[in-house]
């Protein structure tokens, strides 16, 4: 059988370019997208077997990551990172052309010095705040950041190094769900009033209420990541049928409003917003159990997820922006120049991947995508 292949560029697809296949007998449109090779400014590789098994999944399809400094013990000096950083390197598939971006995870006892240290390294992008106990290995976060933390922020804004935020408040009094929102009012809007020139990364955003502080702030300053769960589920998909353990993240899913607003923000064509996954893997023993963890492991579903969320809002010229140009923009680094393709075709999720030490479950497990990445 022969197929015919051609390439349209229509105007309202000004970036990307759509190839239209199109099998004469059994009368097929299959669509083929174009883009520039993603980043990902959120990811979770931990380290050991695990940073082995999951590695291939970001590599394959994914320029850079910002890699998130929450291991056990954290990455809270310059030479940690260094070292965690060769880990990575050894641990990619031959080949690759995968960059790590490395942080730093703030404590109450980082000093100005290895902030300096850091930006002098070369390898490190951003710091990573916590406050301790809000989330996956948080035990030694931040405390009390506007009383302990406040000469790190400024030798942060004097070398133009970005702070990361998880963006909840921990005090047990707060409702879990409106934890992100307490943040913003009692957290960020004074540091960001205190600092105009600190430029902030709001991690994983689950709110109307982050979407609208985002937009609030100078473009360039203020920036969000945003995950594939976040766009795609609500918080009925932690009890659907049962107790979903896989569904399980923090900040938690909220109601489907929140939902809608953030992919109202991503799908507007905001430079504000990019692609960060927070791809999260734990073993399947530490997440279905009566204790689990949280963290969704999305790195083999997320770019698939993303474009269904762009083609359902028709609005798949966006998406491009928002995977591979959003995230460099903000953080003053080049484009990718290399590209990849998605392709318009059924898959099935496998239901988990086996490594050395155990089992991983990722997001959507032995469910149907749409759209097949490849790195092409
Ligand atoms: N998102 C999560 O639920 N978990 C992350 C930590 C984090 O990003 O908050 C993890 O490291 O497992
Ligand atoms: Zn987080
Ligand atoms: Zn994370």
């Amino acid at each position: 059988m022969k197929s015919s292949i051609f390439t349209c560029k229509a105007s309202s697809f000004p970036s990307t370019t759509f190839k239209v296949l199109k099998e004469v007998k059994i009368n097929i449109i299959k669509m083929e997208l174009s883009i520039t090779r993603p980043d990902d400014w959120h990811l979770h590789l931990r380290d050991g077997k695990l940073l082995e098994a999951v590695i291939p999944h970001s590599a394959h399809h994914f320029g850079r990551a910002i890699i998130m400094p929450n291991l056990k013990p954290p990455i809270t000096t310059t030479a940690a990172a260094m070292a965690y950083r060769e880990s990575i390197l050894k641990a990619l598939p031959i080949n690759s052309g995968f960059t790590p971006l490395m942080t730093l995870y703030l404590t109450d006892s980082t000093t100005p010095a290895e902030i300096k240290l850091a930006k002098e390294s070369g390898v490190i992008y951003a710091v990573k705040l916590y406050p301790a106990g809000a989330t996956t290995n948080s035990q030694d976060g931040v405390t009390d950041l506007f009383g302990k933390c406040m000469p790190v922020i400024e030798e942060m804004v004097k070398h133009n190094m970005p702070l990361l935020v998880h963006g909840e408040v921990t005090s047990p009094e707060v409702d879990i769900f409106d934890r992100e929102k307490v943040f913003i009012e009692t957290v960020l809007s004074p540091l960001v009033l205190k600092f105009p020139q600190l430029k902030v990364v709001m991690e994983h955003v689950t709110t109307m209420d982050a979407v609208k502080f985002v937009e609030s702030c100078a473009e360039g300053r203020i920036a969000a990541t945003v995950t594939p769960q976040h766009l795609v589920l609500n918080r009925n998909s932690l009890f659907q049928g049962g107790l979903q353990p896989h569904n399980y993240c923090l900040p938690v899913l909220k109601r489907e409003t929140h939902r809608q607003a953030i992919v109202s923000a991503v799908t507007s064509g905001s430079k504000r917003f990019f692609l960060g996954t927070d791809s999260a893997p734990h073993d399947r023993l530490k997440k279905e159990c009566p204790c689990g963890c949280a963290g969704i492991y999305n790195a083999p579903v997320a770019l698939a997820v993303y474009a269904k969320v762009f083609e359902e809002a028709g609005a798949l010229d966006k998406l491009e922006a928002f995977t591979s140009f959003n995230g460099p923009d903000f953080y003053g680094l080049p484009r990718n120049t290399s590209k990849i393709t998605l392709r318009k075709t059924p898959w099935k999720v496998p239901e988990s991947f086996s490594y050395a030490s155990g089992h991983v479950v990722p997001m959507f497990a032995g469910e149907m995508l749409d759209w097949l990445p490849s790195p092409v």
